[in-house]
């Protein structure tokens, strides 16, 4: 038998024609995909999508009329060419609905999370300035502490072996309505000097008590690291204390002790002490250049210091304040008002803790205190340039020591 006889035979129908519906139905997925896919403007993807609805329908009605008008059709009433027509449509519906919804879900997003972003820099902002206010009304080693114990409702205090307590009233002053704008300059002034030496030496302010200025060192035992830390600084407050502790080193021919360290809160306020005095007689000097303000204020200052053993803590549960309580403060206040105007009054052992970095101290004599009886009280020296007058000991030993170097 011949070969050719078994042998299939291919013949190509030449009268078929591709598959009308799989080809609307291909172009169906090409147009979802064109608009769901491509990232460009929903208008722009939109238009893409109507563009090869469009050119499809045109090239099925033009160059395939008869295949497409031959085609199945979805209803015996309804012309196949309609069908395709209307599948083609309701898919760029579905899909133009579709898309409009998820544009809105993602513009509904980006306002939620814009507006979250906003709200988190609103709580942000107002963390920030509480903790600003805080800080403007609590000693900053407090704030986060003191944060944490109202969370649990505690309350907030600290207990110090050696802080230095200094009461300034002014004198001659008359709490007047001229007179307290002229209060609130001088106490600004005193406020701008007491911003560097917070944040250098923790010199705190507690109150101001009618025009009594009352501010304490030591509150924070991170004073004695500062000043170390600082021993390479050119300020002049900063050399006093590498001078104070050079005298004090050469004075009791030892080195500095923790001690020392702590005393130096008596030392640092009394600095603090006399730059207001400075302050004072800059104001003085100003004032008397104004006519108006001549007349009103000429004030004068007494200081009160003393050091010891004090109790600190914030009490209220509203306008909350910081105050510290014990027989330092007290006497600091009763060498305020025992004092003279124009000096800094102190109590023994604070004089003699000042003697110990160089500064002279004079002996006032007997003073009665209050509650206290008969104590001897000195005045801390200072001369016509508000300057302190150091010991002549503290000279001889700071000439020995650089003698021996
Ligand atoms: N934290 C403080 N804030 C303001 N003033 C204080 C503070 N601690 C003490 N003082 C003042 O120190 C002074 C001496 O206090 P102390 O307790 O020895 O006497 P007192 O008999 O209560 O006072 P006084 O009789 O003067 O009213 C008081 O005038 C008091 O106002």
């Amino acid at each position: 038998m011949h070969i050719d006889s078994i042998q299939y035979k291919y013949e190509p129908d030449f009268m078929m024609c591709f598959a009308p519906w799989t080809l609307t139905c291909m172009v169906c997925l090409i147009i979802m995909m064109s608009i769901i896919f491509t990232r460009i403007p929903f208008n722009m993807r939109i238009f893409i999508g109507l563009l090869e609805a469009i050119s499809y329908l045109i090239i099925m009605f033009y160059q395939y009329e008869y295949v497409v008008h031959t085609s199945l059709t979805t209803n015996p009433y309804f012309l196949p060419e309609y069908a395709h027509c209307l599948l083609i449509l309701v898919t760029l519906l579905v899909i133009f609905f579709k898309e409009r919804q998820t544009e809105f879900d993602n513009k509904i997003n980006y306002k939620w999370s814009v507006e979250l972003i906003k709200k988190q820099d609103d709580s942000r902002i107002a963390a920030q300035s509480i903790t600003i206010l805080l800080h403007n009304i609590l000693p900053a080693h407090v704030v986060n502490v003191y944060l944490t114990s109202l969370a649990k409702h505690e309350l907030y205090y600290e207990s110090y072996d050696m802080v230095a307590v200094m009461f300034a009233s002014l004198k001659n002053f008359e709490l007047t309505l001229p007179n307290l704008r002229v209060l609130n300059e001088i106490i600004s002034e005193f406020d701008q000097i007491l911003s560097y030496y917070r944040d250098k030496y923790r010199v705190e302010k507690i109150k101001i008590v009618g025009s009594t200025y009352m501010a304490a060192c030591g509150l924070d035992v991170q004073i004695g690291l500062n000043i170390k830390n600082e021993t390479r600084s050119h300020d002049s407050l900063i050399q006093e204390v590498q001078r104070a502790r050079l005298l004090l080193a050469a004075f009791q021919k030892k080195h500095y002790s923790i001690t020392d360290e702590k005393e130096e809160v008596v030392f640092v306020l009394t600095t603090f002490a006399l730059d207001l005095m400075r302050t004072l007689w800059v104001c003085n000097n100003d004032y008397r250049n104004i006519p108006i303000d001549r007349d009103v204020f000429n004030a004068d200052m007494s200081i009160g210091i003393s050091s010891g053993e004090v109790m600190a803590g914030v009490v209220g549960a509203s306008q909350v304040q910081y105050d510290i309580w014990g027989h330092a403060a007290n006497m600091a206040s009763r060498m305020d008002s025992t004092g003279v105007a124009g000096k800094i009054h102190v109590t023994q052992n604070t004089a003699l803790i000042l003697k110990k970095y160089g500064i002279e101290c004079k002996y006032r004599g007997m003073t009665y205190v209050k509650g206290q009886g008969i104590l001897p009280t000195y005045f801390v020296d200072i001369d016509a340039n508000y300057e302190f007058n150091y010991t002549q000991e503290s000279y001889d030993s700071i000439a020995v020591e650089s003698e021996s170097n």
